[in-house]
């Protein structure tokens, strides 16, 4: 992992789709996603949430061919979770709106004011018989893990936000005590979705290790009574109250948060527990440690792919939000809670003037994102910077009981359905190819760490040596333990980074090649010469390529001579007289000539720097044409047992240059062997069953470069 940020040079855009949906899906035409169309709702006739629909209203709703309009009915289509073509267009489609009841306020003997069914996703109020239909509605049953509700509600974000590119926002929304919390965070033995997404962020780095390079940096902060905390830095007076600026990357930029970069699992989890416990947390009416505030935790990954050399960026924001309460008596909760209820307001208000307009009900209005802190935080992701995911937790509650409960329940469904009613577009985060001073870069980082941990490796290999042979008693035994372990992981380590900068190395010295022999265009005539036989383009290659090694033994001849003669001039110099300071017309004309003198040097320096460079793109060329060439030989004599040889002596070069032949003619040569051929398919690797038949300059994978 690089301990330096590489440098974001694009603006990042965001595309992307997800998706539950298998990649081998064919590319549908976004105007036709019907597999988009979200999660469909009956409303019967005493529904207390709009009132009943006029069949006109129905047949209206229903007529509507709006990708992932929650108009629909249920059984016409099934709630569907957003899905994401094969090759990741913009994804267009809905929030996925997930529901889980707290299992403890389910009491299965008892009449209950909700009824779920999860085969279908719906839920069913049973005294008005009100359903509501979702992506994912989750059964009271205290055996629900966090795991359940994660790979069904959140992993797919989790997994488009890690392979590809995508922003990523989840968040948890419900009344107090519903189980907010305890999804996000988790419990003993059963993690939440924090720990979740960061066990499946370091697996796929762990699986990816040898080829791509991932850098993470977090920040974490609750908004508490509408102001911004960093919880990564609390006891800082600056970060009692951060500012929210527009930021052209991001949307929105925190001035002043702490953003620190993590190398391992264990670091990252560490910094998220020290958030934990500086959130505020209190007892309330409905929950013995209720959060008052609401917490964000953002993580962003940078990727590099070794093997395409390209980077990207993105940012998965997981919420856990303050549950909204009834008055209480309590003055500090009382004033917590007015602050939290308004910002669930105002995220409530923009939520449904988002479900309005993608239903075409609203005109393009201005949406209220500078309401409160936290639709201000959230507006890149609500206006179509990110996939969502909304996990809404729920009291199920007795009917005649738990009134209260009721209440709140509607409430939070009346959010989810609007939510669910939201269609965004959103496109992955663009992709940029690193440069050549970026590879530069990596290739030099990557060095340096390798030697930093060799060194590192050697003080820990004395220390042990040196604690083995202390016979003081006051050595402590634990000492040589750590060591023995720290030294076994970074040896590990060290491996891994060995065969990342030898991986990555070859890739850039190939891109290289590739690069020289594509700006050729001797090269490019010879490729694009489709219309010639094979026996032609090859005897055009070798005679090309006896050409470039003349050359090359000519510039080298060239540049020994010119750095001999640089030796001399420098010895010269050196054994000059100083300067007569009382004869004012030598001094001058001897400073003209030294001056002189240096443009010379100079000149010639710059001269056989200029031609190492040249000399160093041949070689480039070099070895792609001997691969070339001889995985074109290899083709012809296993295929159509066509050898090709060379039509000069291997004397030839010291001739000079020969013209490019025009025919092949005249070449024959002995057919090789099929022991000699054995041979050839060893040292390149590829089975004599399936020899390679056509001229191949890209493939480099398990190649030797025989120069
Ligand atoms: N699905 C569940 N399974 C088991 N226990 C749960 C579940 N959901 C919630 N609980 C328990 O219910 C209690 C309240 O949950 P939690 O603190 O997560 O609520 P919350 O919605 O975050 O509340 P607040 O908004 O007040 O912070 C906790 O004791 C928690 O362990």
């Amino acid at each position: 992992m690089s301990s330096q940020r590489t440098p974001l040079r694009t603006r990042a855009s965001f595309t992307g789709p997800i998706s539950s949906t298998p990649s081998n899906q064919t590319t549908v035409p976004r105007a036709s996603y019907t597999e988009l169309r979200p999660p469909s709702r009956t409303f019967r006739t005493s529904s207390p949430r709009v009132g009943p629909l006029s069949n006109s209203q129905i047949s209206q709703s229903q007529s509507r061919s709006r990708p992932g309009s929650a108009l629909g009915t249920i059984g016409s289509s099934r709630p569907s979770t957003p899905s994401f073509t094969r090759n990741h267009e913009p994804y267009t489609g809905t929030i996925t709106v997930s529901i889980r009841p707290n299992p403890h306020s389910y009491n299965p003997s008892q009449s209950n004011a909700w009824e779920v069914d999860h085969f279908s996703n719906t839920i069913t109020h049973t005294g008005d018989l009100s359903t509501f239909s979702f992506d994912n509605v989750f059964p009271p049953r205290i055996e629900l893990t966090n795991k359940e509700v994660y790979d069904k509600s959140c992993s797919n974000i989790v997994q488009n936000f890690i392979n590809n590119g995508y922003n990523g926002t989840v968040f948890a929304y419900g009344m107090t005590g519903s189980g907010k919390t305890f999804s996000m965070k988790g419990d003993v033995g059963d993690p939440g979705f924090v720990e979740l997404t960061i066990d499946d962020i370091f697996n796929k780095i762990e699986t990816d290790k040898f080829h791509k390079e991932y850098e993470i940096s977090v920040n974490y902060l609750e908004i508490y009574n509408e102001k911004v905390i960093d919880l990564l830095e609390v006891n800082n007076v600056m970060n009692s109250d951060l500012k929210i600026r527009d930021d052209p990357i991001h949307g929105t930029k925190i001035v002043g948060i702490s953003n620190p970069i993590i190398t391992t699992k264990d670091q990252l989890l560490q910094l998220i527990k020290k958030g934990d416990n500086n959130r505020k947390t209190s007892a309330t009416d409905f929950n013995a440690r209720s959060s008052r505030s609401h917490s964000i935790l953002q993580i962003r990954l940078s990727t590099i792919d070794l093997i395409n050399k390209t980077e990207q960026h993105a940012t998965l924001s997981l919420c856990d939000l303050a549950g909204s309460e009834r008055a209480t008596s309590n003055v500090e909760r009382r004033k917590e809670g007015a602050f939290i209820n308004k910002s669930l307001l105002a995220l409530s208000t923009v939520i449904s003037k988002l479900s309005m307009m993608s239903n075409g009900n609203g005109n393009s209005e201005h949406i209220p994102y500078r309401d409160s802190k936290l639709t201000r935080l959230l507006q890149p992701a609500l206006s179509g910077s990110s996939l969502i995911s909304i996990l809404c937790t729920i009291h199920l509650g007795s009917a005649t009981l738990n009134q209260s409960f009721v209440a709140e329940t509607y409430n939070t469904l009346r959010f989810a359905t609007r939510a669910k009613d939201i269609i965004i577009t959103v496109e992955k985060n663009s992709t940029s190819k690193l440069s050549d001073s970026d590879s530069f870069k990596i290739i030099e980082e990557l060095k340096r760490t390798i030697e930093n941990q060799n060194n590192e490796i050697t003080i820990l290999k004395l220390n042990t040596n040196n604690d083995s042979h202390n016979t003081s008693p006051s050595s402590s035994e634990d000492y040589p333990m750590i060591d023995n372990s720290r030294l076994s992981d970074l040896e590990a380590e060290n491996r891994i980074l060995h065969e990342k900068l030898e991986h990555f190395t070859r890739l850039t010295d190939l891109q290289k090649t590739e690069t020289v022999i594509l700006k050729n265009d001797t090269l490019n005539d010879i490729l694009g010469s489709g219309s010639h036989s094979s026996q032609m383009v090859m005897a055009n290659f070798e005679e090309y390529y006896k050409r470039v090694n003349y050359e090359i033994e000519e510039y080298k001849g060239y540049i020994n001579h010119l750095e001999s003669q640089l030796k001399h001039a420098y010895e010269q110099n050196a054994t000059m007289p100083p300067h007569n300071n009382n004869n004012n017309n030598n001094n001058e004309l001897s400073k003209f000539a030294s001056k002189h003198f240096e443009a010379i040097l100079k000149d010639q320096e710059e001269e056989i720097l200029q031609l190492k460079e040249m000399l160093k793109d041949k070689d480039h060329i070099i070895k792609g044409l001997t691969k070339s060439t001889k995985l074109r030989r290899l083709a012809d004599s296993n295929s159509a047992n066509i050898s090709v040889v060379s039509s000069g002596s291997n004397n030839d070069h010291q001739s000079g240059p020969k013209p490019i032949v025009k025919m092949a003619s005249s070449m024959t040569s002995p057919t090789r062997s099929n022991k000699e051929n054995e041979r050839y398919l060893r040292e390149f690797n590829i089975s004599p069953r399936k020899p390679k038949a056509t001229i191949d300059i890209s493939e480099t994978n398990g190649i030797k470069f025989v120069i």
